[in-house]
């Protein structure tokens, strides 16, 4: 039958698969929201050791006749290092135990990451991408222009249930940061004053606070963001835009921010972070918490994240960026020495010296 050999054939059926496993994706992300759902991490935390498929299934409350259902569901999760799966000896029956991965989701957990998951997995915010297309075609700045007719911080502002969402999914991304900093003392020692430029609800600023206790610190952000948020001796919160002026510091604390950004806007907010720590001198210096995009050394797993989270910045207009592209940045700002700590997971902490 025609020329086609058996090799083209091959590639053919290759090319297939890979295909149908790109196009069923969003299946990793919607199990993964189901298992939040139903509090799955929980319920295997809860019962100290693997739990059964049947004991699962009577803890969910789930119909026997869609047993089945959760098996499949719970070997597609297993399949893609969200739970381990063994089988009993004596009658083969599954059993489930965390993986580092849904160890992350377990409610109430000091780094629980379900809120990022139900930001991440949020149907109108994903549903937004499906206009990836006329975005790109038309001339608004940004995706979120195109899908809600504002940017993302006035949909925030505007939309009181997703402010808290974001929030949320914010702060339990920043509780990880207490993992690094013992790699990363030399940073913060010998600083009495430090700005969270885009802090959120401070919950960073707060896990730098408790371990470097003569440091103070400013949690700058917008407005409404800081509005009625209470501070300690040691923390405060001042409503600004970072385009305009930075309160004075030591240092300025940027985590998360700068991929928001193209480079015109973050070479903008770097020249103000500079102003901000002009009367420190030399001494003074810019703490940057950012993917640095290198594809070469990571693992792929590492760089499908930044990549994948590189496109949801690229609809904000910001980016992420390599490390020959943050030089070339912080230079534009008129910065002149860097160091990079790769010590944050997939994201980098960046110490900038005018
Ligand atoms: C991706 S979040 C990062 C929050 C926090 N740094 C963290 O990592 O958890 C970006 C933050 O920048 C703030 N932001 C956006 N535009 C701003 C502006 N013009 N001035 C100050 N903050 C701004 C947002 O309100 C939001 O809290």
């Amino acid at each position: 039958m025609g020329s086609m050999n058996n090799q083209n054939a091959m590639e053919l059926f290759e090319g297939q698969a890979l295909l149908y496993m790109q196009l069923q994706g969003h299946l990793r992300t919607t199990c993964l929201k189901w298992a939040v759902q139903l509090g799955i991490p929980d319920i295997i935390q809860n019962h100290s050791k693997p739990i059964t498929l049947s004991n699962l299934v009577s803890t969910l409350q789930i119909p026997p006749s869609k047993a089945c259902f959760v098996q499949r569901f719970m070997r597609f999760l297993a399949h893609n290092g969200i739970f381990d799966i063994h089988e009993r000896q004596e009658d083969h029956e599954p059993t489930y135990a965390l993986t580092s991965a849904s160890k992350l989701l377990v409610s109430g957990s000091d780094h629980c990451l379900s809120p990022m998951v139900l930001l991440k997995t949020d149907q109108l915010l994903t549903s937004t991408f499906h206009q990836l297309g006329e975005w790109t075609r038309g001339e608004d700045a940004t995706l979120y222009e195109t899908a809600f007719g504002t940017n993302i911080w006035e949909f925030f502002e505007k939309t009181p249930a997703y402010f808290s969402l974001f929030n949320e999914a914010m702060a339990s991304d920043s509780r990880m940061v207490d993992l690094a900093l013992k790699n990363c003392t030399s940073v913060f020692e010998g600083l009495d004053s430090m700005v969270d430029v885009g802090g959120g609800t401070g919950t960073t600023a707060r896990i730098i606070c408790d371990a470097f206790p003569k440091l103070k610190c400013v949690v700058f952000d917008l407005p409404h963001v800081v509005a009625n948020l209470l501070g300690t001796n040691h923390l405060s919160f001042i409503g600004g835009d970072m385009f305009n002026s930075i309160p004075q510091a030591d240092a300025v604390l940027l985590k998360w921010i700068l991929h928001n950004w193209n480079d015109e806007n973050c070479i903008k907010i770097l020249e103000k972070c500079r102003d901000s720590i002009s009367s420190k001198g030399n001494k003074g210096k810019v703490i940057i918490i950012d993917a640095v995009i290198n594809e070469k050394l990571d693992d792929p797993d590492v760089t499908q994240a930044k990549l994948g989270l590189d496109i949801i910045m690229s609809a904000m207009n910001g980016k992420e960026r390599s490390e020959k592209e943050w030089k070339q940045v912080f230079m534009e700002a008129g910065f002149k020495h860097y160091k990079i700590f790769p010590i944050f997971g997939f994201r980098s902490l960046i110490e900038l010296y005018a």
